[in-house]
């Protein structure tokens, strides 16, 4: 037990060292122990399409495959952009509604926010004081974030663009690789092969995005029927009226279709075969049903569990303690290593 607690404090120093010296490849924190999933999602927005197949979904799953599972409403990365405190403070209910009617159960995984965990943000500020920056420039997080927060201005140039900071963004990819460099196993549409990237109905090339300007690029969990129909007879396709699935020749159909097999859990290659005959137009209105058949008992679940306030403020009290718990034993062995215990 000793020599185990031993080793595991060695391989926190060596990683705390190679931080400090910026080495190409930090080795891999207490690769022996136990799996832990761990993701997020940002409270702001309503949960579109992309985040159900792409994360929620999977998350869902993953709380029967893993014994240790967090998934946190991740409200310290919204403020990088301006937030009114009391939409906030609804969006966080809100969303946690969503998920829990999406399926994730706090029986068998810890839902937690993000802010109510405060070794999160002290863990990022010890990482903060650490980490060099060129290093923090090679995660793969921090490079799409930075393209898509801050449309691409990165902190070396000393550029700020929009309404963050250059110190909201070193500060964001630090928080972000708190948790890459943690025991965790981070959940992304990255790092996981079955999970689908959704892309916008407005434009195949771009992801489908919570902050898209055009309303009929995103379909968000809470649209009416009406409103999934209008978004999927709008798509943009191509002037070939066949179905086919050909992401590179035809990316809009091919969004559309890859969202089918999603939706009714078919293959691809099915979901092809049944639209024989079909033209795109009258594809696109199938796969509007199937997504509205798929989103309908949610929608009913979010309603219903939106009426219960205090039931939501619980869920994320008791995840948040659960997760704080966790972290604090994390945050100490950490403290012990920089020299504050
Ligand atoms: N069009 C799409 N197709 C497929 N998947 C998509 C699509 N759009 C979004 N996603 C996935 O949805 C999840 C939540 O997205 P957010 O933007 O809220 O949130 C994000 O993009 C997180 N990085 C927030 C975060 C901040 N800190 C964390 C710590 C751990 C894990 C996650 C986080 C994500 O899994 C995202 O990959």
């Amino acid at each position: 037990m000793a020599l185990h607690s031993m080793r595991k404090a060695r391989e926190r120093w060596s990683f705390i060292r190679a931080l400090h010296k910026g080495s190409a490849a930090a080795p891999a924190l207490q690769k022996d122990s136990k799996k832990r999933v761990f993701s997020g999602i940002q409270p702001t927005g309503i949960l579109h399409l992309g985040n159900y197949l792409g994360a929620i979904e999977s998350w869902v799953r993953l709380q029967d495959e893993y014994d240790s599972v967090l998934y946190s409403i991740v409200d310290l990365h919204s403020i990088t952009v301006p937030q009114d405190p009391a939409v906030l403070r609804q969006s966080i209910l809100d969303m946690t509604a969503v998920l829990l009617a999406c399926g994730i159960n706090p029986e068998k995984s810890i839902l937690f926010q993000q802010s109510q965990v405060s070794e999160h943000t002290q863990l990022s500020w010890i990482l903060s004081c650490m980490v060099r920056l060129p290093r923090l420039q090679h995660l793969h997080q921090w490079k799409v974030h930075t393209r898509s927060c801050w449309g691409g201005s990165s902190p070396a140039h000393g550029t700020s663009s929009g309404s963050s900071t250059r110190f909201q963004q070193e500060v964001w990819g630090v928080l972000s690789s708190a948790r890459v460099h943690s025991q965790y196993v981070c959940v992304g549409v990255f790092n996981l092969a079955s999970m689908k990237k959704v892309k916008s109905l407005r434009d195949p090339s771009a992801k489908m995005s919570k902050s898209d300007p055009d309303k009929l690029a995103t379909v968000r969990i809470t649209d009416s029927p009406e409103e999934i129909v209008q978004k999927f007879r709008k798509a943009v396709t191509d002037f070939t009226s066949e179905v086919t699935y050909d992401p590179a020749g035809r990316a809009g159909v091919s969004n559309i279709v890859a969202v089918h097999a999603a939706v009714t859990g078919l293959s691809v290659e099915e979901v092809v075969r049944r639209s024989a005959g079909m033209n795109t137009a009258r594809y696109k209105l199938a796969v509007a049903d199937a997504v509205i058949e798929k989103f309908a008992p949610i929608k009913r679940e979010i309603e219903k569990l939106k009426l219960d306030k205090d039931h939501l403020e619980k869920v994320l009290q008791i995840g948040s303690a659960k997760a704080k718990e966790l972290a604090y034993t994390v945050c100490q062995e950490v403290k012990k290593l920089v020299g504050f215990l």
